[in-house]
């Protein structure tokens, strides 16, 4: 064992260091409160059709159930694809760039550390080349 050896036991995960599946349920949530009577994202009207037409309740589950997969949480995505249910929105950068201040007033809101903030949005961009099609 070397100087560069693995710590014995792993930095606790993203899930347990943002409290588990209860804050990590309210924070969607509110999120998704904010974000789809936004007027501006509301504005597209491919959006504002998808948002009449797909629960909010339904969206807050799914996007709780793979915030807690991809953060090591005891959950399992079993959605959609993001490119699949995301290209008919036609959302553009500058959709995209309001959806991520909504995002960062949601956390702050909660209080969500920068370290813990930092690696969330990281995720989030993550998805940005499957959700944002869109060119104008
Ligand atoms: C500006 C950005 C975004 C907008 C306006 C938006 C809006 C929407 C809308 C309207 C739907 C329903 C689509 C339909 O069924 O016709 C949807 C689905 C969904 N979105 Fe987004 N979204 C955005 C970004 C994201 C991001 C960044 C994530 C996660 C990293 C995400 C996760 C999901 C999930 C998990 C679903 C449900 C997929 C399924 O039905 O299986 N979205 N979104």
């Amino acid at each position: 064992e070397g100087d560069n050896a693995e710590p014995a036991t792993p930095s606790p995960s993203l899930y347990e260091r943002l409290g588990g599946l209860m804050p990590i349920s309210v924070v969607v949530s509110d999120f998704l409160d904010v974000l789809v009577v936004d007027d501006e994202l509301n504005h597209n009207p491919a959006i504002d059709a998808a948002r009449k037409r797909v629960p909010a309740a339904y969206l807050k589950y799914r996007v709780t159930s793979m915030v807690c997969q991809v953060t090591g949480g005891d959950c399992e995505y079993r959605g959609r694809a993001m490119r699949e249910t995301h290209q008919h929105l036609n959302i553009t950068e500058k959709e995209w760039d309001r959806m991520i201040a909504l995002f960062k007033q949601v956390l702050a809101k909660h209080q969500v550390p920068e370290q813990e903030t930092a690696e969330l949005l990281d995720i989030m961009a993550s998805t940005k080349a499957d959700i944002v099609i869109s060119k104008s």
